[in-house]
């Protein structure tokens, strides 16, 4: 019997979506407003699920506990109150969409969680748009 346990977090960023390679005007076509040249924030909303057996003994899937602080660690210290595209060396070359941005929490996370479990990264950009990585 499989259970997902789940835990949710925030943290507030600042972006820009655009690739360098193309011009001024297709940058703009393709990412409207994100393209602005002096960066705008979001307050992302985060759900990081587990998913395992239950510990006969403990009762837990997961320490939720432990995945609190495992998510303050590795990405609210690296995300939080950032610029994603200057700041976080992971979109050095990598346009901070969503979608990145839940692949890259998700590879942070997972080396620190039991190999048996499934791990997976709901992330909310805005209240209406948000994305979901499973690996
Ligand atoms: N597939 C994706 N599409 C978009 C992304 C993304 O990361 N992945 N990002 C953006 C913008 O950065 C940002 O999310 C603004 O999007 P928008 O829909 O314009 O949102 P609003 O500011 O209008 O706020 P809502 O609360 O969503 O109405 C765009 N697309
Ligand atoms: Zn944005």
């Amino acid at each position: 019997m499989k259970v997902k346990a789940s835990r949710k977090a925030s943290f507030n960023a600042a972006h820009r979506l655009y690739r360098p390679d193309w011009d001024e005007e297709k940058n703009n076509a393709v990412f409207g407003k994100c393209n602005n040249p002096k960066f705008h924030g979001h307050n992302y909303d985060l759900i990081v699920s587990v998913t395992g057996e239950i510990d006969p003994e403990t009762g837990f899937v997961m320490d939720l506990k432990v995945l609190k602080d495992l998510i303050k660690e590795h990405v609210e210290e690296a995300l939080d109150h950032k610029n994603l595209n200057l700041d976080v060396p992971e979109f050095k070359n990598l346009n901070p969409t969503a979608e990145n941005i839940a692949v890259v929490i998700w590879n942070k996370l997972r080396p620190h969680i039991n190999k048996n479990k499934e791990l997976e990264v709901v992330l909310y950009e805005t209240p209406r748009n948000f994305v979901t990585y499973t690996g």
